[in-house]
Parts: structure tokens; sequence; C-alpha cells
């Protein structure tokens, strides 16, 4: 597991993490694990945790992180791929000093989306996916969590040199265009 690389891609709820994510999968062949995703899968398998975890995506609260590293490493484990884009993670300190115990790995850098709340309340509101966090109560909490928890992790990783600062408030295709030369110095270097 220690050979994988990864890249961690953070922003607020819906400054396009997802959306990029899709688009570096396409031209850079990175294997794309949500963080939300697998937990939301959890939910829907039936597992134990499954209300616990409703019941935090709920309220906007972030899940206990040897949950969703568990979960995280499982699907790094069962890919072929050696490249992983961990989409939402980590959101906290708690989940970033769990993911370096747990595997080993520390990551090549972190892309970082950054929108404005008015932006991103918009995108929510209208994703139209069904979610139960997608909500004006949730998003309101979900703000809030992401500055309290996940600014330090931020800042962790710009002292180390690792943040990239991507301007999240643009067109999706314009968002790629200063995305792509990230990932095209990586795949020289590899
Ligand atoms: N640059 C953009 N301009 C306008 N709409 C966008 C842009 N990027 C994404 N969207 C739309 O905004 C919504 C949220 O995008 P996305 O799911 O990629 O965000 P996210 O950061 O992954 O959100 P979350 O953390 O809540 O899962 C989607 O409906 C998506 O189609
Ligand atoms: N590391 C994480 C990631 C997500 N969650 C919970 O899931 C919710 C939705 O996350 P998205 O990335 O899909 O927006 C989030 O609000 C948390 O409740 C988590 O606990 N830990």
């Amino acid at each position: 597991m220690k050979a994988a690389k990864v890249v961690f891609v953070l922003g607020g709820p819906g400054s396009g993490k997802g959306t990029q994510c899709a688009l570096i999968v396409e031209h850079f062949g990175f294997t794309h694990l949500s963080a939300g995703d697998l937990l939301r899968a959890e939910i829907k398998s039936g597992s134990q945790n499954g209300a616990m975890i409703q019941s935090m995506i709920k309220e906007g609260k972030i899940v206990p992180s040897e949950v969703t590293v568990k979960l995280l490493q499982k699907a790094m484990l069962s890919s072929d791929n050696d490249k992983f884009l961990i989409d939402g993670f980590p959101r906290n300190e708690e989940n970033r000093s769990a993911f370096e115990l747990i595997t080993g790995i520390r990551p090549e850098f972190i892309l970082f989306f950054e929108c404005s709340e008015k932006e991103m309340e918009k995108r929510v509101l209208g994703r139209n996916e069904g979610r139960i966090d997608d909500n004006i109560e949730t998003i309101k909490k979900r703000f809030k969590v992401f500055i309290d928890s996940g600014l330090p992790v931020l800042k962790h990783y710009d002292s180390l040199g690792k943040l990239r600062k991507i301007n999240g408030d643009r067109m999706k295709e314009e968002v790629f265009e200063s995305v792509r030369p990230l990932f095209t110095a990586f795949a020289k270097k590899d």
C-alpha cells in the first residue's frame, strides 16, 4: 500500500470536487474515491454502522475516522490502480492523522477548490440527487464544519508546501484548465 500515490481533493460542499475528479480520471487515469460516496454506500449495504453514519451525514458531522479510513483502505486495496484521488478527505485533523497512521501514506499534494459560500449554496441546492444533506439547514452546518475542522488541515498541508489552491468559482471547463497543469507535471515526474 505504501507504493500508492494519493492526491487529496478538498473544498467546501458544492465547490466542485466530484466534478473535477471526473475530469481528472478521464484525462489522467486516476481512480476516484469519494469518502462521502463510500459512506453513503455503507448505509445502503445494511452495515451495522449504517444508522450512525446516516445520522452524522444528516447533521453534517464528521464520521469517526476509523470507519472512513477503513472504507478508503479497502477500496484502495481492491483496486488495480496505484494512483488515487481521495475526494472529501481528510475533513479534520483526526481524519488526517488516522489515515497516515493506518495506511502509512503521505499525499503527493492537496488540490483545494476555493469557492464563495453563495456559489456553493446555489450549486448544492440545485444538485437534485436526493441527498439527505442537500438542504439549507444541513448546508449551513456543513459550511461551519468546513471552516472549523477543515481549515486546520489545509493549514497543515500549506506549511508542508503541499497545498495547491484553485479558484473553483468559475465554469467547470475553466476550473479544469487550472487543474490540468498540476497533473501534467505529476505525470512527467512519475
Ligand atoms: N464550476 C461549476 N460551475 C457550476 N456548477 C458546477 C461547477 N462544478 C460543479 N457544479 C455543479 O455543482 C454541484 C456540486 O458539484 P460537485 O458534486 O462536483 O461538488 P462537491 O464539491 O463534490 O460537493 P460535495 O462535497 O457536497 O459532495 C453539481 O450539481 C455540479 O454539477
Ligand atoms: N471524510 C469524510 C467525508 C464525508 N463525511 C460525511 O459525509 C458527508 C457528505 O460528504 P461529501 O464529501 O459527499 O459532501 C459529510 O458532510 C460528512 O457528514 C465524513 O464524515 N467524513
